[in-house]
């Protein structure tokens, strides 16, 4: 399967992108020089001008009451060459010097991205929810020279500054002052427009993503300029099917690796960014959004997929949508259905990580088996392995894995920084170890079992939660669950399912609706996952970017 994409039924991108896509999809070797600001972003700014792009805005923000910001791919280029200015300027930024940027969805965050690859600075995006805690970890553990954020953070970060020694400067996306800060809507305001972009070589850092720390202390997953850079170009066209005519709707947290591979999936491919500042994250408004805005392309991760299909979708009439994406967490088979069903349209799984691109997905015109993430992307050699890095064969389970000799693909990250032994113990043989489970099956579909930790060892049956979760998501009484190991006398560990109830089925009895539930996973998968114990909660924890934190339930269990 490796260096296939199967049948793809996206348009060709036009001619002088060739090169860069031949470059995504591994087939030419990447230059030693790469930007992408200069080598992407201005080349569709020359485009747009030469009249090649159909008048679609790069970058459309909305804050759902009223005010809009539109930037064509040449006022995106000059904004971000002020933006540039004021980083190299005022704030005395240098080529390799970092910058940890957190901010709710307000369009500097991408003007300032572009203009940290325009002057070399390394971007470090965190979530806006982080907690001084999350803050100070963060700052401390990259030594970031400088922050960006708004009026609601920068009394945490007052407050742990004096911790943190390498900051020296501090950066408001405000109207209102801030002592101790500087402003930068009114220096972006004073900022020249010249500006000339910084060569850097393709593999010079351009990114350091913490991981989401879904299962221990996030880790510093360092990514180069050619990485994100080059490596979503490919999928952009395949998978998210993006065109220059495409407007592309991530609901992701700026602070997730989400928000990174929509920008450059979209920008390389000339399709507009599209952003609502979405405040909180509820279904009506993602709904009314997708009516009144001519958005074509939508991304959610399963949470935000599992909310949706719990309304009438059927009174909705969206005005453009054609091509829906998920991925982040396994995506249940039933909440596909009934997206489905009820809008005609398919949901396309992606699965990736912090520390690479596209792993594998459904991409758009392939066939797809429910349940299964698709197929291997290229560049990656996708394979799974046991514990000493040998590949198995189809229909055993193992990790999944990605190549990584005798050559380390280009669209990968450089290493976790500062931990040697970190990266040392993420590989095993000739492979990268994802620390996910799944097989492959005999036509290269790929099947996810559950992190490392996730699996459950009941009676020397290995249970993945998924499989568990996805047949109790077919039950109308459940809304989501997380299904984790519990100690048992006997059996060592047993299942046992924490379930989020429908509102229509809070008030029934919950002895009857335990054996209703435990049966209806009996019918609808091997009996022997059936979940043993359940109990009934309001809430699953989750990280701030959406995914279940099944450990946190599996160590209450265990009382650790
Ligand atoms: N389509 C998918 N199906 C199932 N799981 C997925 C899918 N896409 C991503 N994931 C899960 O998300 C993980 C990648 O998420 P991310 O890089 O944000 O870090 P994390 O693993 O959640 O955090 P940490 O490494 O700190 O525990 C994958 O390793 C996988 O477990």
């Amino acid at each position: 399967f490796y260096g296939t994409y199967g049948q793809s039924t996206s348009p060709p991108v036009p001619k002088v992108m060739a090169t860069w896509e031949a470059i995504s999809l591994g087939k030419q070797s990447v230059p030693e020089y790469f930007n992408f600001a200069h080598d992407m972003l201005d080349l569709w700014s020359q485009l747009e001008k030469a009249g090649h792009r159909p008048p679609n805005p790069a970058f459309w923000w909305v804050n759902g009451t009223g005010a809009e910001v539109k930037w064509t791919f040449e006022e995106l280029g000059k904004q971000s060459r002020k933006a540039a200015n004021v980083l190299e300027g005022v704030c005395g930024l240098q080529p390799g010097d970092r910058m940890m940027l957190v901010l709710p969805r307000l369009p500097e965050w991408w003007l300032i991205i572009v203009a940290c690859m325009r002057t070399g600075v390394v971007m470090i995006p965190g979530i806006s929810q982080l907690t001084e805690k999350d803050l100070k970890y963060r700052l401390q553990a990259s030594r970031a020279k400088s922050i960006v954020t708004n009026d609601s953070l920068a009394p945490h970060v007052d407050a742990i500054s004096a911790d943190c020694p390498s900051l020296q400067t501090k950066l408001l996306v405000s109207d209102s002052k801030c002592p101790g800060w500087m402003n930068f809507r009114e220096l972006l305001q004073e900022a020249s427009s010249q500006h000339s972009c910084v060569r850097t070589k393709n593999q010079d850092p351009m990114a350091i993503y913490f991981t989401s720390g879904t299962t221990g202390a996030p880790k510093m997953a360092e990514h180069s300029q050619s990485s994100y850079g080059l490596g979503f170009m490919a999928s952009g066209r395949r998978w998210v099917a993006l065109t220059e005519s495409s407007v592309f709707w991530n609901t992701t947290d700026t602070g997730w690796v989400k928000a990174a591979w929509t920008l450059f999936s979209a920008w390389s491919n000339g399709a507009c960014v599209f952003v609502h500042e979405l405040p909180r994250v509820d279904a009506k408004t993602i709904l009314n959004t997708l009516c009144r805005f001519p958005i074509t392309t939508l991304c959610c991760v399963p949470t935000i997929f599992r909310l949706l299909v719990q309304e009438d979708l059927r009174r909705y009439k969206f005005q453009s949508l054609r091509h829906c994406l998920t991925g982040g967490e396994a995506l249940n088979p039933d909440v596909r259905d009934k997206w489905k069903s009820q809008t005609g349209l398919e949901l396309y799984e992606g699965y990736g990580q912090s520390e690479t691109v596209l792993i594998c997905a459904n991409i758009r015109g392939s066939t797809i088996k429910s349940g299964s993430m698709g197929k291997a992307c290229p560049p990656y050699d996708v394979q799974i392995v046991d514990d000493e890095g040998n590949v198995l064969p189809p229909g055993e389970e193992g990790n999944i894995a990605v190549r990584i000799r005798p050559t380390r693909p280009f669209c990968f990250f450089n290493c976790y920084l500062d931990s040697p032994e970190k990266t040392a113990a993420s590989e095993r043989g000739d492979f990268y170890i994802t620390g996910d489970r799944a097989h492959v099956d005999k036509d290269g579909y790929y099947w996810f079992i559950g992190r490392n930790d996730d699996v459950i060892n009941s009676s020397s049956y290995r249970i993945g939660p998924v499989e568990v979760e996805s047949a109790l998501a077919e039950h109308p009484a459940v809304v989501e669950s997380a299904v984790v190991s519990s100690p048992d006398p006997i059996r060592g560990e047993v299942v046992k399912a924490f379930i989020v109830l429908s509102p229509a089925y809070s008030s029934h009895d919950p002895e009857t609706l335990t054996k209703e539930l435990q049966e209806h996973v009996k019918r609808v998968t091997a009996p022997y996952k059936y979940p043993r114990k359940v109990a009934f909660v309001s809430e699953l924890p989750k990280t701030v970017s959406g995914k279940i934190q099944r450990s946190i339930l599996r160590n209450q269990e265990w009382g650790r």
